[in-house]
């Protein structure tokens, strides 16, 4: 199964290292089965009272524990956290302007709770992060999981002597001139190449916010930034920002 490769190759991966994950497509999947039909705007999942209660227990329970078993099976000390546990990720919900998003939270400056991260890891466990926040006020809130990443990443660049890499891992090579043709892959991508990818629209759907966060980072002193395939992690196949 891909998820258990990615995960050999993640527990492969040298020094302090974090997993942030997402597991929209199996959300989907499980709010179907309830008869309940998602509903995504901009890449983002309407999130009502019912449908935040299926995705905390997907993306905090089922898959967050799972996660971790496969890793301490490969001998990497992880733990699974979400947004509110040691208060790692607080969010806001998302005003509600022309579409009503119900409880999804945005991230802002303060979000991430640098110092959790840094005790965890300088005492060697490996956190295993969902796409669930909170509030503080007791409200658990749905954040998209490259969200939760960046400003992971972000955060973590303050440290003067990390050298912080980011890696957006999903179903296909890095970013594409033809989505279709894996070979069409494009190595090195600048803002500027991006816009013009953008208007073409080479680039579209949910490459669009996942690079416009992958851009947001690497003008923020993360070290290098790569969208490659989950299971090209230790390889150097991808696309670099530069
Ligand atoms: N030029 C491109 N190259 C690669 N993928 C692209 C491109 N344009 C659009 N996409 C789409 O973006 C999707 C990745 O975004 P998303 O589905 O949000 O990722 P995730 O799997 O992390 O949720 C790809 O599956 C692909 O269909
Ligand atoms: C607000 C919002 O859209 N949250 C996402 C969180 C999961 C996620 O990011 O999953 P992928 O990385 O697999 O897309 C969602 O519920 O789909």
């Amino acid at each position: 199964m891909q998820l258990n490769q990615f995960l050999e190759d993640f527990s492969k991966v040298e020094g302090a290292k974090i997993l942030v994950h997402g597991g929209g497509r199996g959300a989907s999947e499980q709010l179907k089965r309830m008869g309940i039909e998602p509903k995504m705007i901009d890449g983002r999942r309407i999130t009502d009272a019912e449908t935040l209660e299926v995705v905390v227990g997907f993306y905090a329970g089922v898959t967050n524990k799972s996660i971790v078993s496969s890793l301490q099976k490969l001998g990497v000390n992880a733990m699974g956290i979400s947004g509110s546990d040691g208060n790692a990720i607080s969010g806001v919900k998302r005003p509600v302007k022309t579409v009503d998003f119900g409880f999804v939270g945005d991230l802002h400056e303060n979000s991430v709770n640098g110092k959790l991260f840094q005790i965890l890891l300088k005492n060697e466990l490996i956190p295993v992060v969902c796409a669930i926040t909170h509030d503080g006020n007791g409200q658990l809130l749905n954040t998209n999981a490259d969200t939760i990443a960046s400003a992971i990443a972000k955060e973590l660049a303050k440290i003067k002597e990390w050298n912080v890499e980011l890696y957006f891992c999903f179903d296909k090579n890095g970013v594409m001139k033809d989505v279709n043709d894996e070979s069409s892959l494009i190595s090195e991508i600048d803002f500027e190449f991006y816009q013009e990818l953008k208007a073409d629209g080479i680039i579209n759907e949910g490459m669009i916010p996942k690079l416009d966060n992958a851009f947001e980072v690497i003008k923020s002193g993360v070290k290098s930034v790569y969208i490659k395939h989950a299971s090209n992690v230790n390889m150097e196949i991808g696309t670099k920002l530069i």
